[in-house]
């Protein structure tokens, strides 16, 4: 076995408390690092990343992995749910069903943001999706070295799993990051989700034209647009969005489309 030298990630001893209002573990932290460690190797095989300085590895994939989930992290609300409280009103974007939650990401590549969530919540189990086997393949390998027990991997296409019984409707959370445009993101998630389930869409610049433009499609495939956050990121202070839809009403049958259809003709 070949070991490389590799940097570590920044010491930032406040900054998650400071940004999301959570702090990892001891046993987090090391997992975090493993995982940039295990990425940077990867690399050199595969075609992972792009982003491989240790400051930018935190920001653009750690920390932005777990922006999109920043309602879901912090001060122990789900703890308090999974407590029995019956009667606790979830916080704004949460699912709305009781812990654990199911979650799935959609268009994973090398494990982002699926990777560091289920890093960030042991307690939930994470699906992680990719049209790509080698990039399957890859998190396969990776995640007992993670010490990783609550992450599924699936090879496919989302068009083709959004139709399959056993994921349709049978998840909390959808995640997407970089995968296409927010209304083919819209129709890979939504008939993923449980009703009362949580798309999350991770973008870079956004506007109120875009807004204007995704609603109608939302509609369509029975979710509304609960929440779109604007924020920046605290190392290199670049503009992100994160776009919440939530999950109304039954995805009509029709959708997701077949391969290919939703990215040439988006709703
Ligand atoms: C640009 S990468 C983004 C990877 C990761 N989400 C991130 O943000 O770092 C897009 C990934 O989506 C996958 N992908 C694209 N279309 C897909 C589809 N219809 N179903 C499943 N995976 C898809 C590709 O194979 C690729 O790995």
């Amino acid at each position: 076995m070949n070991y490389l030298t590799v940097p570590s990630l920044p010491e930032l001893p406040d900054i998650w408390q400071q940004t999301l209002n959570w702090q990892p573990t001891a046993e987090q932290q090391v997992q975090l690092q493993r995982l940039y460690e295990l990425i940077l190797q990867g690399n050199q095989k595969l075609n992972l990343t792009r982003i491989t300085n240790p400051q930018e590895f935190w920001e653009k994939h750690l920390w932005d992995s777990l922006r999109g989930i920043a309602p879901l992290l912090g001060d122990g609300e789900m703890g308090r749910w999974g407590d029995g409280e019956k009667d606790f009103t979830p916080p704004p974007h949460h699912p709305t069903t009781p812990p654990p939650h199911h979650f799935i990401d959609i268009g994973t590549g090398a494990g982002f943001p699926g990777i560091p969530v289920a890093i960030a919540l042991p307690d939930c189990t994470v699906t992680l999706v990719d049209s790509t086997r080698k990039k399957i393949a890859f998190i396969e390998n990776i995640l007992p070295e993670l010490k990783l027990d609550n992450v599924k991997t699936l090879i496919g296409r989302a068009e083709e799993i959004g139709q399959q019984s056993q994921h349709r409707q049978n998840y909390d959370v959808a995640m997407i990051r970089a995968v296409g445009n927010a209304s083919v993101c819209a129709e890979y998630t939504l008939p993923l989700l449980k009703q009362g389930g949580l798309a999350i869409i991770y973008r870079g610049n956004w506007t109120q034209e875009e807004t204007t433009a995704l609603t109608d499609a939302v509609k369509l495939l029975g979710g509304e647009i609960e929440a779109i956050e604007q924020f920046t990121t605290p190392l290199s202070n670049s503009l992100r969005h994160c776009l919440y839809l939530r999950k109304i009403a039954t995805t009509p049958t029709k959708f997701p489309r077949a391969v290919g259809i939703p990215t040439h003709k988006p709703l």
